[in-house]
């Protein structure tokens, strides 16, 4: 059935009940209605905004941020290790959630990352299960001649999906920039990766995007899992929905847990409450910033905070909004040399309007600008940087995880112990370099004819835990979001060994002829202490929080078992990021849609032989 009106759902009910059409909810909608025998309904408190410019055309980064109708528009509280800053946390409010606004970087994490979630104490959870789950959604089309003409590309087929809903390519354009960056690593004693997606990430390596090159569009969620089964009758979507809360049951089960048997939601602009039954299970799929506020504001949570809005405790659940943590980066700006030969086409060509137009004509033709993605890499263990600072980092780390231990939820002493194996691990990734092709991030002045680039300095493991809890009692307020950045110092000092690394590259050919300067930090900040600053003043979220609604033992805080299911409940689970224990070295989409089309099948499982 295509998407619905108020009326086909209220009082209505349904199998599946899946609270957020995002990355991972869509995915989950998708293999659930394959079932002809099931009913699945979607509820989305976005539009449906499909096919629409703003979210399929490429090289917009950043362009819905800040619009109600694209962007949930969060906002943390101060910052007191920013300077008091409020960061602004962008999130898609759409059929297709993050995955309408995400920057196309398609990456995969560490084996070692995903093996730590099972040792966490998650069965099932690890690399092999990962990697299966996560070429199930993806297709990846070769790189074309002209591309590899340009840039060696290579690629291990077998670690890629080749028949997934998700399309993932090569993007054509920035290969001057990304080979600027590759062949300085290379001459840096840094390793080539032939293929970043086999959990070996560390080196230097060209992205993939998730862009169709069949009309160089947004691959992503709603494009992959909705739109080519609208036609399913069982596959059902009410947009502009926000759901206020999960309804349980009065009777506990024998096992005396709560079971779910309908959601109440907002409708568009009204204030009236609407409700729709669950014949057998909800699933929260409303992302790390509003899955732990749904949950909350249906009564599981910390009864300490339910109790201080008035709500009924109905299941007392400390880890809900708790064990947050967030990938941050600096930006390290410069100018490129144009006048050796190499035509540099980075996006701040697009300021121009008359060049803008000009590659807006090509992209109807297939080319240009508008085909362009963030395409070159690093991930590096700090060890492999020949950086002198790098013994004193380590004691300050081993300090700070006694801190951490002794100081954190019953949980954090394992998490803490993983943390310091890899960051004293000489050979996983402790922080990512990339190059952005433009300076639109930067701080320093950018002139109409210049070209740059921005690399971004980006943590991969922080030590930092922030929190996401409710607010209010009124679902259409935003949780209140303290990630407390830099709580832990070594997070900080990573960013700033990564921004020496990165200035080490200067005596470094091409490097040495290829750039003119550097703008950001810039001659101005020199010492330690100036660049901490200047990390302070210009630190960025990557939009990748996780841990929210943790997967842990219950008695660790979990807030889920490894079943997804909500500790307490029969039948609601968390289906999205916000289920990752310990943050992991990349880009969480593919995370997103591997836990989607796991969370399908352990459910298909529950389920078989009674559809
Ligand atoms: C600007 C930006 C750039 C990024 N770039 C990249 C990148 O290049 N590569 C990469 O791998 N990752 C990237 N990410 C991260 C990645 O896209 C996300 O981690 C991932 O999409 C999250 O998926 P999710 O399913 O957990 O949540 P989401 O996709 O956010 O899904 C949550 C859904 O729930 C809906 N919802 C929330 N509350 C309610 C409610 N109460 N009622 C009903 N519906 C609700 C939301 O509207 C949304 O549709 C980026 C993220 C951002 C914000």
């Amino acid at each position: 059935m295509p998407i619905l009106s108020l009326q086909e759902v209220v009082q209505k009910s349904f199998d599946y009940i899946v609270i957020g059409g995002g990355t991972a909810g869509l995915a989950l909608a998708g293999r659930l209605s394959e079932e002809p025998t099931v009913s699945v309904l979607v509820l989305e408190a976005g539009q449906a905004n499909l096919d629409d410019p703003k979210i399929v055309m490429p090289a917009q980064f950043g362009q819905t941020f800040g619009n109600p109708q694209y962007d949930w528009a969060f906002n943390t509280v101060k910052q007191k290790h920013t300077n008091n800053k409020i960061h602004l946390w962008s999130r898609g409010k759409a059929l297709g959630g993050t995955s309408t606004m995400n920057f196309y970087c398609w990456s995969k994490p560490t084996k070692t990352d995903i093996d730590a979630i099972e040792r966490l104490g998650n069965p099932g959870w690890n690399w092999t299960e990962f990697i299966k789950y996560s070429r199930k959604s993806e297709s990846f089309h070769l790189p074309a001649q002209e591309q590899l003409d340009v840039y060696p590309h290579t690629y291990n087929p077998n670690f890629r999906g080749l028949s997934g809903p998700i399309h993932t390519s090569l993007a054509p354009q920035f290969h001057t920039i990304d080979k600027l960056m590759q062949e300085t690593l290379v001459n840096k004693g840094i390793k080539p990766v032939e293929d970043p997606y086999g959990g070996d990430i560390s080196g230097g390596w060209i992205a993939s995007a998730n862009i169709d090159p069949k009309g160089w569009k947004r691959s992503y969620s709603a494009s992959g899992y909705l739109q080519p089964n609208l036609h399913r009758p069982n596959l059902n979507v009410l947009t502009d929905a926000l759901v206020a809360r999960i309804v349980f049951e009065d009777k506990l089960t024998p096992a005396a847990d709560r079971t779910a048997s309908a959601v109440e939601f907002l409708f568009g602009d009204g204030s009236a409450i609407h409700t729709v039954k669950a014949n057998r299970e909800v699933i929260v799929s409303a992302g790390t910033i509003n899955s732990p506020k749904v949950l909350e504001l249906s009564g599981i949570g910390q009864s300490q905070i339910l109790s201080s809005f008035g709500l009924e405790t109905l299941v007392d659940l400390p880890g809900v909004g708790e064990n947050v943590q967030e990938h941050v980066w600096s930006p390290v700006s410069f100018e490129l040399d144009d006048t050796r030969g190499v035509l540099h086409q980075t996006l701040d060509l697009l300021k121009n309007p008359d060049t803008a137009a000009k590659h807006l004509a090509l992209y109807a033709e297939g080319k240009g600008l508008f085909r362009s993605c963030i395409s070159s890499f690093s991930f590096l263990p700090i060890q492999s940087c020949d950086l002198p600072d790098t013994p004193s980092l380590i004691a300050l780390a081993e300090k700070e995880a006694e801190a951490a231990k002794a100081q954190g939820s019953a949980g954090m002493g394992e998490q803490v112990d993983i943390w310091l194996e890899i960051l004293k691990n000489k050979k996983e990734p402790d922080f990512e370099i990339v190059a952005l092709p433009c300076v639109k991030i930067a701080l320093a002045p950018a002139e109409p004819s210049k070209h740059y680039f921005t690399l971004l300095a980006l943590l991969n493991h922080p030590l930092s835990r922030g929190t996401i809890h409710i607010q209010s009692k009124d679902p259409r307020v935003h949780p209140e979001i303290d990630p407390r950045y830099f709580e832990r110092q070594i997070d900080l000092e990573i960013i700033l060994q990564e921004i020496k690394y990165i200035r080490s590259w200067k005596e470094t050919e091409p490097w040495k002829s290829g750039i003119v300067r550097e703008m950001d930090p810039g001659p101005k900040y020199q010492t330690d202490d100036e660049l901490r600053e200047y990390i302070r003043n210009s630190l960025n979220t990557t939009w990748h929080t996780v841990g929210s609604c943790s997967m842990l033992p219950r008695e660790k805080q979990g807030v889920v078992d490894p079943q997804l299911k909500v500790y307490g409940t029969s039948n609601v689970r968390v289906v999205d990021i916000s289920i990752i224990p310990l943050h992991i070295a990349a880009h969480t989409q593919t995370s997103a849609y591997a836990i989607g089309e796991k969370a399908a099948n352990i459910i298909k499982a529950t389920f078989s032989g009674k559809n």
